[in-house]
């Protein structure tokens, strides 16, 4: 099984069973280097899709990354603009990542920041990653003030994702890639909240026929966002669902938190608050619950101070000066913005997801 989707009318992801052998193919032709960038596990893999662009007359020069968010660090991309420099990195020349979501932001963030622009191949190997992190254009590294404040956006060459790769990934972060799945569910396609309600195991049984098709159904969603508004003017901020509450979490808790875990519990924060704002009722907030917790994703968080939380929250991107705003729902597919809620109702939903409801 495998097949391209067009993201935008500019590039396209090909999804399947035994697709990472293709990458040569996607690669630009007029590319004659190479920077490999890795996740740590990902060493085999790497080692053999480096055999296979060199044996297409490429020369190929592969970097190990630190794991996880590890890699996003500015000391992580000063080391491979110099080795960019080093081998005379034209603008013909590629990128290409193989890793999870981390690999692919700082990856790409590489390729967008050298000589201006430089194309990127984008081979994600987690769940999350292959439904979010390496298609859209966002790329970027964090801060020890925040998730993600570094960054640009820079559309892929093209993006592959092997469906195989799934199995090695731990079970732990199989669930969490579900958390950006259920999040479109929400945002945009009620039939993923319903695929997954019938069967949650099959959802996260990578060698069945669910899982691809949610994969499918969240691509579409993202697809259906980016191809219109790359640069977040508006629509795009859809896709931060979850995203101001759970940004907050995994830098209080010094990334720590898996993203996904974090989602979970963003998307029942912003529930709550709500809720509370009059825009969707109780039975919806349980549904967020509900759904989550069938695939074994978090609803609760019970570290960190309000205040640092606050603080992490006033420096997300969707913030404009002193106005906090959140992408909330008033029904299933029907998403909204929430800007300067009640302080009061901000710290009650806080104390709503500090407890398991
Ligand atoms: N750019 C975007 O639009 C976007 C969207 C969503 C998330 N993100 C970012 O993506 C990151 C989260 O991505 P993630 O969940 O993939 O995390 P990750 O990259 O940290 O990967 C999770 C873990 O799984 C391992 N792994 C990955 N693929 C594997 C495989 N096939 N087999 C075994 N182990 C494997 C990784 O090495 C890591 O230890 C966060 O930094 C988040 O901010 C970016
Ligand atoms: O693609 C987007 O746009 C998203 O918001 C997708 C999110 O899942 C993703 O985590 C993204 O990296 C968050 O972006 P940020 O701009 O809030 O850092
Ligand atoms: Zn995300």
């Amino acid at each position: 099984m495998s097949d391209l989707i067009p993201i935008t009318p500019t590039y396209g992801l090909l999804l399947g069973r035994g697709v990472l052998e293709r990458v040569p193919e996607v690669v630009p032709h007029s590319a004659t280097r190479v920077l490999l960038v890795h996740a740590p596990v990902m060493l085999d893999a790497a080692s053999r899709l480096a055999e296979a662009l060199r044996a297409g007359g490429r020369e190929v020069f592969v970097e190990e990354l630190p794991d996880a968010e590890a890699a996003k660090t500015a000391d992580v991309l000063v080391r491979l603009w110099s080795v960019l420099g080093q081998a005379g990195f034209t603008r013909t020349d590629v990128v290409v990542a193989l890793g999870g979501g981390a690999t692919t932001d700082l990856g790409g963030f590489v390729a967008a920041s050298w000589l201006r622009g430089v194309p990127v191949v984008q081979v994600p190997t987690s769940l999350l990653g292959m439904v979010d992190a390496a298609v859209g254009g966002k790329t970027g590294i964090n801060t020890p003030e925040g998730k993600n404040l570094v960054g640009a956006f820079h559309e892929p060459t093209a993006v592959v994702c092997d469906l195989d790769l799934l199995r090695t990934l731990p079970r732990r972060d199989l669930v969490a890639g579900t958390a950006e799945v259920i999040k479109c569910g929400f945002i945009a396609d009620p039939r993923i909240l319903e695929l997954l309600d019938a069967d949650p195991d099959a959802a996260l049984n990578v060698d069945g026929e669910v899982l691809p098709e949610l994969v499918r159904r969240a691509i579409r969603v993202k697809a259906d966002v980016v191809s219109v508004d790359l640069k977040e003017s508006s629509l795009r901020e859809i896709l931060n669902y979850g995203h101001t509450f759970a940004h907050a979490i995994e830098q209080v808790e010094h990334y720590s938190w898996r993203h996904g875990d974090a989602v979970a519990v963003g998307m029942v924060y912003v529930a709550e608050l709500s809720r509370r704002a009059g825009l969707i009722d109780q039975q919806l907030v349980d549904e967020h619950r509900r759904l989550l917790r069938l695939v074994g994703l978090p609803t609760s968080y019970t570290g960190g101070r309000w205040a640092d939380l606050l603080t992490a929250m006033s420096r997300d991107k969707k913030t404009r000066g002193a106005t906090l705003r959140f992408v909330a729902l008033t029904g299933i597919a029907q998403p909204t913005r929430l800007e300067s809620p009640d302080p009061q109702w901000l710290e009650e939903a806080f104390a709503a997801v500090s407890t398991e409801r």
